[in-house]
């Protein structure tokens, strides 16, 4: 049996290119990049910034994010992404040609859609099924084999996911300085990039814009009205 054919394709996906012009792109990276040394954690493969307050078990403490991030939190909110909810959370990763992101899930914290808009060069957002219970008696699962198919984002666009595609799939990023454009790439018709063609990798910055539910203010932390 072909290891995919159960698999149904993905159910939510909006991909807008071209959500953001060319000098919003400019001007958003120059912020991220005016942002002070000690913004940044430096990860094994890719570095990041935070904004809005650290997503916990309990909640978050919010912080309030600056407007150069607010403009876009309210643009994509007004698209109805977070069912009515402004999206009050923001991760920038950017990654260097090379870099990636391992395939895992991004957890219960936050409102079940994710928005991320690419800034600088494109990438290949690769899916992959989880290992389900049964499985894991058989024969080991690879992730080759668990596999599913691949989005491509090019700068400045706005790719939106819901449902199974953010709370069933695992997603990652390969560390390559290549990509190829098979049949997998299951959005190259909306991209405008012919099949076949192989794209080469500059830095890419995320912004990766949610709603985190639970907020907690810091004055009801430290007791004061
Ligand atoms: O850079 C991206 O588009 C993906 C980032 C991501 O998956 C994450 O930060 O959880
Ligand atoms: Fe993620």
């Amino acid at each position: 049996m072909h290891p995919h054919q159960d698999d149904q394709a993905p159910p939510t996906v909006y991909y807008i290119p071209d959500f953001i012009t060319e000098d919003e792109e400019s001007q958003l990276l120059q912020q991220v990049y005016k942002a002070p040394k000690t913004k940044w954690t430096q990860l094994s493969n890719r570095r990041l910034q935070n904004w809005g307050g650290l997503p916990r078990p309990k909640g978050m403490l919010g912080e309030k994010l600056p407007d150069w991030l607010l403009k876009y939190c309210e643009r994509i909110s007004a698209l109805g992404a977070f069912a009515g909810k402004t999206a009050n959370h923001v991760l920038v990763n950017e990654y260097k040609p090379g870099e990636g992101i391992m395939p895992h899930e991004d957890g219960p914290l936050y409102h079940p859609t994710v928005t991320t808009i690419s800034l600088g060069s494109h990438t290949l957002l690769d899916f992959y099924r989880p290992i389900s219970a049964q499985e894991l008696d058989e024969v080991p699962q690879t992730e080759e084999s668990r596999y599913l198919l691949s989005l491509l984002v090019r700068p400045r666009s706005l790719l939106i996911l819901q449902d199974d595609m953010y709370q069933r799939l695992l997603h990652g990023i390969q560390g390559t300085h290549h990509d190829s454009l098979t049949e997998r790439v299951a959005n190259l018709l909306a991209t405008g990039v012919l099949p076949g063609a192989t794209l080469t990798r500059g830095t890419r910055v995320s912004l990766t814009v949610r709603h985190v539910p639970i907020v907690m203010r810091a004055n009801l932390l430290l007791g004061r009205k």
